[in-house]
């Protein structure tokens, strides 16, 4: 691989997924200069503290907590919205944390997550063709001829959400949203009448009385009153649209790495991670952590390449693999892979994503998953990590803290015919609140019981 690089060589290669079709390519340009000047959403500092904390898991010391929106909109962004999904990833990491007995690097799909690689580029409807919906960054989700045109002016305001957002979520990091206390309340109300609802509630209970008693021993505590404890997220999304990555990697003066500032995290989908193609070429050269989909047409050989393109320097932290395969192909797939990676020895961190080989249409056309086999791709995931003796180390979700109706099954039994009244995604399904806990809380008591034989050895 030619070792030469800077933020735009990766427009020498060939690129998957990006749009083609902006009538005006020198209002695409203007944007993109635009953008170029405008400050970075996230600092090195920041992002050189996850690889540090990504390291960690990578040790087996830690996991890695990472979800989110499938596609954050326009339309959806509001401080509620931002809120339930801060306190639901921290609600998570809480109940993973204590039963897990390490603790949890949360990152969220958030501030930044718009563009979406589609299966087809068109959606007919009624006879009429137009081109597909490619999240809010790219063109508008209504079935309209102008709407679906990709519109630069997008890129701007998606940075202006995303800037927003980031804005709101430092707020709560450090604010009474970080309060731990009050997370015992959230996770008891998300429990309340489920079927391991008893279960669940004595752990809530042993992990709220460990944090009145730490709260108890805090010097800063006055007047019974919890001091608030600040707590670090950190922001995700897919690198698909590369022109917007390019105007946001700048090189770091002081060490002359180049770091991507429109987030901490970025990741290469499952369908744009060609050896020779744009995306790794792009990747290669921010010095970010990132993840990569490894999907079932994977072999061990094609990862072992990326491994090198991506991290040839065997940086701990900086390469996370994120299975999607979908519970019936896991068993399958994944045991060669992590042996792979186990026999190489380079640092990696596994992590699962349960969301996007477990997609179905319903009989009455909702494009769904079924939480069982959410579960259940996440449970072979522990199963066959500590059967290769690798670390389980994380997680990747698409979720939202609404109470939206968008996957089946779960605490409150989502039938087919309950989809249509809260399905809100713009794109796939996503897990509600309390699918998401309880997923949660089946994987601490996993992890309670399976502790890493890795992490023993460390
Ligand atoms: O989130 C991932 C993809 O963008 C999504 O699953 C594609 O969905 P589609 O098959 O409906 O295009
Ligand atoms: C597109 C996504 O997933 P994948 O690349 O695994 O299909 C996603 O996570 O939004």
């Amino acid at each position: 691989m030619n070792r030469t690089w800077n933020p735009r060589t990766w427009r020498q290669k060939p690129v998957k997924y990006m749009p083609e079709d902006y009538p005006d390519a020198r209002a695409l340009t203007r944007v993109e200069d635009e953008l170029s000047r405008l400050p970075l959403l996230v600092n090195p500092a920041e992002t050189r503290r996850l690889t540090s904390a990504l390291a960690q898991v990578a040790q087996g010391k830690a996991f890695l907590l990472q979800g989110g929106d499938c596609a954050e909109s326009f339309k959806e962004f509001t401080s509620d919205n931002i809120r339930d999904t801060f306190r639901l990833i921290l609600q998570m990491a809480l109940v993973l944390t204590f039963a897990g007995g390490r603790p949890v690097v949360k990152v969220g799909r958030i501030a930044g997550q718009f563009a979406k690689p589609r299966s087809s580029p068109v959606e007919t409807l009624g006879g009429v063709t137009l081109p597909a919906y490619r999240g809010d960054i790219i063109n508008g989700m209504d079935f309209d001829a102008a709407e679906r045109t990709p519109d630069p002016k997008r890129l701007l305001k998606a940075y202006h959400q995303s800037s927003a957002t980031l804005n709101l979520l430092r707020a709560y990091a450090q604010s009474g949203y970080a309060d731990l206390c009050n997370l015992h309340q959230w996770s008891l109300d998300s429990v309340a009448g489920t079927p391991g609802a008893d279960n669940y509630r004595k752990l809530a209970d042993s992990i709220f009385e460990s944090l009145c008693f730490i709260n108890a021993l805090s010097p800063t505590a006055e007047h019974n009153a919890p001091s608030p404890i600040p707590v670090d997220l950190f922001t995700s999304h897919e690198a698909l649209l590369l022109n917007f990555e390019e105007t946001m990697t700048r090189q770091e003066s002081s060490s002359g790495h180049w770091y991507d500032g429109s987030a901490h995290m970025l990741w290469i989908g499952e369908r744009t991670r060609q050896l020779d193609g744009g995306h790794v070429e792009f990747m290669r050269g921010i010095r970010n952590p990132i993840g990569v989909k490894c999907g079932p047409t994977m072999e061990p050989d094609d990862l072992l390449r990326l491994m090198d393109a991506l991290n040839p320097d065997a940086i701990p932290g900086r390469l996370t693999l994120i299975g999607r395969f979908g519970s019936d192909k896991v068993a399958d797939c994944l045991p060669r892979l992590m042996a792979a990676t186990r026999r190489d020895g380079r640092p990696v961190i596994w992590s699962i994503d349960p969301m996007h080989g477990n997609t179905h249409k319903a009989s009455n056309g909702y494009k769904t998953r079924a939480f069982d086999r959410i579960l259940s791709e996440v449970k072979t995931f522990l199963e066959v990590a500590a059967a290769e003796s690798v670390h389980a180390g994380g997680m990747h979700l698409e979720m939202t803290g609404q109470n939206v109706t968008e996957c089946l099954g779960g605490p409150l039994a989502v039938t087919e015919d309950d989809l249509h009244s809260r399905y809100h995604t713009h794109c796939d399904p996503r897990l509600n609140g309390d699918q998401a806990l309880q997923l949660s809380f089946m994987v601490a008591e996993k992890l309670r019981d399976m502790k890493s034989p890795h992490a023993r050895a460390a």
